[in-house]
């Protein structure tokens, strides 16, 4: 994206020369509002008696502002277009090119110095000394797109497609034909509601139920791979129980009489997640017990639990070796089944080391008890170990060396099981759901946030259509910006004074707080992430007038219990719902009926784009899923999204919306509009509000500082093959940071907590001081801070954020990119 065009705030000269402009057509009553507006804002500039703020120049927020509604005042159903106002505009290109009228407009109400000055595309621009730019318009100046929506996108869009997670539909596979008990199939049946098994739950039970082989089970997202090893084991447990019985050993297996399964997870939610289905599924077994040691409360409590007996365990994998090390209760050396979920993320986090000491550890206890007669009859003699993973990546292979001997691959589709982990090392053996309606959004920086707004709003207008969505964001500032902003009064008038006054007085003022009460006060909180309360609250914004959209957050900087919390109060949700996170909520996740995933901040790897889009569409219900990509090189990753689908050979159809398409269905919501560039306006009004909502406080404007440069900074750690379409040196700054509703340009932002980098010592921007190549791409860094070595600083940071999720992932805190 080049640079020209950028339009930002500058600061107006103290000499004040601005000319007055001319003000014509429309009504009278029009112009005299656009003329007052223009007297006072010139008076104030100028210093002149009768602007209020005297010699005191107006903030660069008020400036621009009143040059917006001064600008919108003008307009008229009958507008004349005098011979000087044709100006002509640069680089304004794509589906926003404004009409005659909208650049007469602009032109207006720019001061005449720089109105008069034509630029032609490719010319740099020129700026009369003193007369400078203060508006920086929505819809002019954004770059063009190069993709086009697929001529029958329609037709396709609506043609039905067979899920390929759903379960299966013959007669003859039921739960029953693939080994498991009478019992335990109606359980499934009348307390689970689960009719049929899915087709990696078929493959699965019938493999492991008959043989002790170790397993590499690997399935799409929402195929319902908890089951597909949990029944296997129920069901063998439940056989142990009756043969105790049998041969009159005990009543049954009852919890003291050991420890057979141990099921690890690489996070406390999806332990959890795990440990519930598993609870429901021990309601057919009320003699079998099953637990957690996950940490997130005192160890006291989980070596007491341990001590009590367990016959299944669900752990992550720190807690689970400090227990072995510390917990003499703990005996081992009857477990039989170990389950390594969710195997590539076990990597990703490092557990390694841990999943290394464990094994040898189950190994050393088994051996130890070997020659001791067995007091539970059809124990079998070894361990079998179950690794479950989506992708089949290098490091899957290497966890798959510490822990498998002579496994058994199972998919799925019986004919791909021949495949080797390490087989396909580009991760291609992994697909999305077939039956998930994916599209992009071609979207320019300066309209993202209004436009996301838009999407949303559209979503969730009609009651039932959407009932729970979630946009996924690169970090946790992000998170919290954006949700502050959905969950605020936009509009100004009465209540901006108030909602100040609250944030001013450390008051929260979410009207329906989940956790609203800490010792803590809002300010501590603004300061702190990890102090951060409140993550439910209605939004206004997106709320139609019919019913009310619940905001959530959700990043791993919050405490656990909190995460817990919100997590579970967003699934349980009978209301609409919105889910702002990070990637903490990308895997595994199970919330039921989520029809909406927007990838607002395209993942930094393919596989993580894969497990964000399978939140939706599971077990074969349908489901939606956007991402949002800049013009540019951005669109490049519709190839990607392409070879997500495993039809995609047969030229799969992803659907394509543009912004204004966007705008247009979310902002005009009454009937037809005579004026076709109405969504303009509307937009721009949003546009308007939410600066001011963001100047309204200096922690708001704090709080959009920090998101936008943690945001910035996050861009950089795209995996290297994906950096060609999300490229740093692409970005345009100056654009992205009205998404983050500032104002002022990037350079000489000071946020606590980040570090300065080079280069501070010029503050216009580029562009403006003439710089262009690559000077400019250098000027450009500098005008944000960045270091000037974007790419190994990329690096060092990529290595930090591994470390970091390590750190943070052992001592049971954060588990994604969180910057700042
Ligand atoms: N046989 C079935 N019939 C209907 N629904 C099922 C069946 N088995 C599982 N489900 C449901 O499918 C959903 C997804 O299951 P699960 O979380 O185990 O999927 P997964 O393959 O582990 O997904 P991910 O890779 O995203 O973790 C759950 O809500 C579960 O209740």
């Amino acid at each position: 994206m080049a640079d020209d065009g950028m339009l930002l705030n500058f600061s107006i000269p103290d000499s004040g020369i601005l000319n007055k402009p001319v003000f014509k057509g429309g009504t009278w009553r029009d112009r005299r509002t656009a003329k007052k507006a223009a007297d006072n804002w010139h008076n104030k500039a100028s210093g002149r008696p009768g602007g209020a703020a005297g010699p005191k120049q107006p903030s660069s927020a008020n400036r621009t502002e009143l040059g917006e509604r001064t600008r919108r005042a003008s307009r008229s159903p009958v507008h004349e277009e005098p011979a000087e106002r044709q100006v002509k505009r640069p680089r304004v290109s794509g589906e926003f090119r404004p009409s005659a009228r909208q650049q007469a407009e602009e032109a207006d109400f720019r001061p005449q110095s720089e109105a008069n000055v034509t630029k032609k595309p490719g010319e740099k621009q020129s700026m009369s000394k003193g007369g400078r730019q203060i508006v920086s318009s929505l819809f002019s100046y954004n770059p063009a797109s190069t993709t086009k929506p697929a001529a029958n996108a329609e037709v396709e869009d609506d043609a039905p497609i067979e899920p390929s997670n759903a379960p299966l539909t013959s007669d003859l596979d039921t739960f029953t034909s693939l080994g498991l008990s009478t019992p335990l199939a109606a359980h499934l049946l009348n307390k689970m509601d689960l009719k049929a098994p899915t087709a990696i739950q078929k493959a699965a039970i019938s493999q492991l139920i008959k043989d002790d082989s170790d397993a590499f089970v690997q399935a799409e997202t929402g195929s319902g791979k908890t089951l597909a090893y949990l029944l296997p084991i129920v069901q063998r447990l439940m056989e142990l129980s009756t043969n105790m019985k049998k041969s009159k050993v005990d009543e049954a297996v009852q919890r003291n009489s050991g420890l057979f399964a141990i099921i690890l997870a690489p996070t406390r939610e999806l332990s959890k997640q795990i440990a519930t289905v598993l609870e429901n599924l021990l309601r057919c077994a009320h003699w079998l017990v099953a637990g957690t040691v996950i940490g997130g409360e005192k160890k006291k409590s989980e070596k007491a639990r341990l001590r009590k007996g367990l016959n299944i365990l669900v752990a992550t994998p720190g807690r689970l070796v400090d227990h072995l090390e510390h917990t003499e209760a703990l005996d081992v050396s009857n477990v039989r089944w170990l389950v390594l979920d969710e195997g590539d993320r076990l990597m990703e986090l490092g557990f390694e080391q841990e999943i290394q000491k464990i094994i040898g550890n189950l190994n050393n206890r088994m051996k130890a008890k070997k020659d001791e007669a067995s007091q539970i009859p059809g124990l079998p003699n070894r361990r079998t170990t179950v690794l479950c993973s989506a992708t089949m990546k290098m490091d899957v292979e290497r966890l798959g060396q510490i822990s498998l001997k002579d496994a058994v691959h199972i998919r799925p589709d019986p004919a791909a099981a021949d495949e080797k982990p390490g087989d396909n090392q580009d991760g291609r053996t992994f697909f999305a759901p077939a039956q998930l309606k994916q599209s992009y959004a071609v979207v320019a920086p300066k309209l993202r946030l209004v436009t996301l707004i838009s999407f949303l709003k559209r979503s969730f207008a009609r009651k039932g259509s959407v009932m729970k969505a979630i946009v996924f964001l690169s970090c946790a500032d992000s998170v919290d910006f954006h949700f502050d902003i959905l969950t605020s009064e936009l509009e100004g008038g009465a209540h901006r004074t108030k909602e100040v006054k609250e944030v001013e007085e450390g008051e929260n003022k979410q009207p329906d707080a989940i956790f609203p009460k800490s010792s803590k006060s809002g300010k501590a909180q603004q300061s702190d992430p990890t102090k951060l309360t409140i993550t439910r609250a209605v939004s206004s914004v997106l709320s139609p007038k019919t019913h009310s959209v619940r905001t959530y957050r959700l990043h791993g900087s919050l405490q656990q219990s909190i995460r817990t919390a919100t997590l579970s109060q967003y699934a349980k949700d009978s209301e609409p719902a919105l889910l702002l996170a990070t990637d903490v909520a990308s895997r595994g996740l199970d919330v039921p009926n989520v029809d909406l995933v927007i990838e607002f901040d395209p993942a930094f790897a393919r596989e993580d784009h894969l497990h964000r889009i399978g939140r939706t569409a599971r077990a074969g219900r349908d489901g939606r899923a956007c991402i949002f990509l800049m013009p540019g090189c951005e669109e490049g990753y519709v190839d990607v999204l392409k070879s997500d689908r495993k039809d995609s050979e047969a030229g799969v159809h992803i659907a394509r919306q543009g912004a204004e398409e966007i705008l247009k269905k979310g902002l005009i919501t009454s009937g037809v509009q005579k004026d076709k560039n109405a969504y303009m306006d509307k937009a721009t009004d949003l546009q308007l509000a939410v600066e001011r909502w963001a100047l309204a406080s200096p922690a708001r404007l704090e709080s959009a500082r920090r998101a936008y440069q943690s945001h910035v900074r996050a861009y950089a750690t795209h995996v290297a093959p994906e950096r060609k379409y999300f490229d740093i040196k692409q970005l345009h700054l100056g654009h992205l940071a009205k998404a983050f509703a500032l104002r002022e340009r990037p350079s000489g932002m000071k946020v606590p907590g980040l570090r300065t980098g080079a280069g501070r010592e010029s503050k216009a921007p580029a562009k403006v001081r003439g710089i262009s190549g690559p000077d400019q791409a250098k000027s450009r860094k500098a005008d944000l801070e960045l270091p000037e070595d974007i790419e190994a600083e990329a690096a060092k940071m990529r290595k930090a954020v591994r470390a970091r999720e390590k750190f943070m992932r052992h001592s049971g805190m954060a588990d994604e990119f969180n910057l700042g």
